[in-house]
């Protein structure tokens, strides 16, 4: 079966997206989708993007100054397999309306979830939601200390995705982790932030968080998803095999580490971009780069397939 390679276009109008919906009677139709199309014979995916937009929706992009790249998905719907290349787009000229006669509409980013897509626009969902910043929380002396830093981190550095880690308090103390959790929780709730928790998936149960992450050993104890789809669910890896195991869970992003040398691993051999892009393209979710990453380094790591950087020191 030959691979259909699509330009697909997340038209983004302050908190919103448009999407349109498919014809009856072609391939998955009736569904909602994010406009785009098949490339043509040698014709770019930029290229394509610009045609189809004009096509579909009637507007003019610049795609050498407002578009940048979100997700690439493999997915084989079994009659068709389809390279779905998601590209974001934030400036267009003209007023978008449904050039084809199909019904369009502009929808809140978390509403997203309330519409029928074709299966392999999932991952396009997430990456959406996801932002390019993941801050992993770092030491801290005392509890208090811990809020500050992460206000900091929150109201400085713009911070909208959290993870709580902290192995030592969560096996020791689970009172005082709970308790810490939830003073965490309101600090990110107040700030518009999610919290991810580095814990096993029961302590969903126990405290209140958006999510759960685990690391690969803890990952490979499960045969399927271990966290509800309304709840964020990410893994750690290092290589491709870690990542092709993962993807059995459906987590709704990994983090691939190292990309550079850090402090804290310095036994750990960098991937560096070009085997991060190589890695990260053979998988249907978003993927964060971890490992000596800095602010600096976000627009390298988008250009390279990544969700975004994760990072520690960087904002801690
Ligand atoms: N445009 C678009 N296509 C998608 C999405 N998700 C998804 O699985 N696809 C699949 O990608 C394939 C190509 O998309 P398309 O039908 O828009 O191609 P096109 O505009 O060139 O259509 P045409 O053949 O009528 O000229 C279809 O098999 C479609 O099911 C999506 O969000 N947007
Ligand atoms: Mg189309």
């Amino acid at each position: 079966m030959s691979l259909v390679h699509v330009a697909v276009a997340v038209i983004m109008r302050d908190n919103e997206v448009l999407i349109a919906r498919r014809p009856d009677g072609v391939h998955q139709g009736g569904l909602w989708e994010f406009p785009g199309g098949k490339l043509e014979k040698n014709e770019s995916v930029q290229h394509a993007l610009k045609r189809e937009l004009k096509e579909e929706l009637d507007i003019e992009v610049d795609v050498h100054a407002g578009v940048e790249p979100l997700i690439r998905i493999h997915h084989d719907y079994g009659d068709k397999a389809v390279l779905l290349d998601v590209w974001v787009v934030s400036r267009f000229s003209g007023v978008a309306k449904g050039a084809e006669g199909q019904p369009i509409k502009w929808v809140e980013k978390a509403n997203l979830t309330e519409f029928d897509f074709p299966a392999a626009n999932r991952p396009i969902i997430s990456a959406i939601m996801l932002p390019h910043k993941y801050l992993i929380t770092g030491g801290y002396k005392t509890n208090d200390d811990c809020i500050q830093k992460l206000q900091n981190a929150i109201l400085h550095h713009d911070i909208t995705l959290v993870q709580f880690r902290h192995h030592e308090l969560y096996l020791s103390d689970r009172t005082e982790y709970i308790k810490q959790v939830k003073k965490i929780k309101g600090l990110c709730d107040r700030n518009g932030a999610r919290l991810i928790l580095n814990a096993q998936p029961s302590i969903l149960h126990e405290a209140d968080a958006d999510g759960v992450h685990l690391t690969f050993a803890e990952a490979r104890g499960y045969n399927e998803r271990p966290v509800a789809t309304d709840k964020w669910f990410g893994v750690s890896c290092h290589n491709k095999e870690e990542l092709a195991w993962v993807s059995r869970l459906s987590p709704d992003y990994a983090l691939l580490s190292p990309i550079k040398e850090t402090s804290t691993h310095p036994e750990a051999m960098p991937l560096g971009w070009t085997l991060f892009r190589a890695l990260t393209d053979q998988v249907a979710f978003p993927v964060f780069a971890l490992g000596g990453m800095q602010e600096t380094d976000i627009n390298t790591a988008i250009t390279n397939g990544a969700q975004g950087i994760a990072a520690i020191s960087a904002w801690w």
